[in-house]
């Protein structure tokens, strides 16, 4: 049995955002039922195991409670979703559509990605589900893990919204933009609605409408738009993300972005996590709606992206920068962007 057609939700958040909860509203719902679930916690205690168990008693849940998934147990992992799909099913019971990994709150989601990226024949179609704590915003963006799992992140749930003025509410998307404006938002306090919403089938398109982000720039990360500036041959395009990878390192978090290659008429969708890269998918579409990446990276100036090799393949449009002088420049570049 393979887990052709299975989708994989890790669900990564810092620590105390809502992950349990939302995942715990979730099994409670009829169409959980085809679910397995796969809980990390870096404590000794399986309590969120336990937790989760009370909304749906029959699941298959599996708890990876020897240390933190993203720096201990990568082929536990891996024994432990090879295992959930090819256990069989009740008689009664439908087969398995999703798995879900709820990740401890400091995980970093980079070597996450990586051990399931050796689980390729699977077939499995990976998402990342972040949460945003409401009640603390952008504060915990002081650590590193919470700045890279917002970056990860496919969609990201906006948490806790019953505890918030309906303000804040109204500016999660953008406060949540500021740190991944390509990731889908949802913002919502029709609980039902988000908690469907969250595990629903990814979208196939970036959100690239990135001038609609707003806020301050956080001090350490980096938002910028790379734009063709000519035509691109794919090794190109190839060469210098290797080659903006390797000069960023792990101050790289995230690129997601549709770029037209001459070789194809069809744009290309570029995603990495980290400096891990999804292979280039070809998109059924004509022509990119917006060519274009957005790069996410920590601690790094638009001179450093401007020297990646080869040079002059990209303009960059660095709208939100880390602010060094005390004035921010964003307006300037968003207006750039705009027009
Ligand atoms: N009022 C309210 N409380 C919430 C909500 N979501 C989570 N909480 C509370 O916030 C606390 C932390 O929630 P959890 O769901 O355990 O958070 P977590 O991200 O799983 O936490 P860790 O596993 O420690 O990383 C708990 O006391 C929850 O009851 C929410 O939407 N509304």
């Amino acid at each position: 049995m393979s887990g052709d057609g299975l989708d994989f939700f890790v669900l990564t958040g810092f620590l105390g955002s809502g992950k349990t909860t939302l995942l715990r509203d979730f099994l409670g719902r009829p169409e959980a039922a085809d679910t397995a679930v796969i809980v990390n916690e870096a404590g000794e205690i399986g309590l969120d195991g336990i937790v989760l168990r009370e909304s749906n008693d029959e699941l298959p849940i599996a708890t990876l409670a020897n240390g933190c998934v993203c720096c201990q147990i990568g082929s536990d992992l891996a024994f432990t979703i090879d295992r959930l799909i090819t256990t069989p099913r009740p008689a009664d019971a439908r087969p398995l559509r999703r798995i879900i990994l709820e990740t401890s709150g400091i995980s970093m989601p980079g070597p996450v990605l990586r051990t399931l990226a050796t689980l390729a024949e699977h077939r499995m179609r990976v998402a990342v589900i972040g949460t945003f704590d409401l009640t603390r915003g952008g504060d915990v963006a002081t650590y590193e893990e919470a700045v890279a799992q917002w970056a990860a992140a496919h969609r990201i749930v906006a948490t806790k919204t019953d505890l918030v003025a309906p303000a804040d509410l109204t500016n999660a998307t953008s406060a949540i933009a500021a740190f991944n404006p390509v990731a889908e938002v949802v913002a919502t306090a029709d609980r039902t609605s988000a908690v469907k919403a969250a595990f629903a089938p990814l979208t196939t398109l970036p959100r690239l409408d990135i001038a609609a982000v707003s806020g301050n720039a956080h001090p350490r990360v980096a938002l910028c738009l790379a734009r063709p500036a000519r035509e691109i041959a794919y090794p190109d395009l190839a060469a210098w993300l290797d080659n903006l990878a390797g000069a960023l390192g792990e101050r790289l978090l995230r690129i997601k972005g549709l770029v037209q290659v001459v070789e194809s008429p069809r744009p290309l969708l570029i995603e990495c996590v980290g400096t891990m890269f999804s292979p280039p998918r070809t998109l059924q579409v004509e022509s990119a709606p917006l060519s274009g990446l957005v790069i996410i990276a920590r601690d790094v100036d638009e001179v450093e992206l401007g020297q990646v090799a080869p040079l002059g393949l990209f303009d960059l449009s660095s709208w939100k920068a880390p602010d060094r002088n005390g004035t921010s420049a964003r307006r300037a570049l968003k207006a750039e962007w705009v027009a």
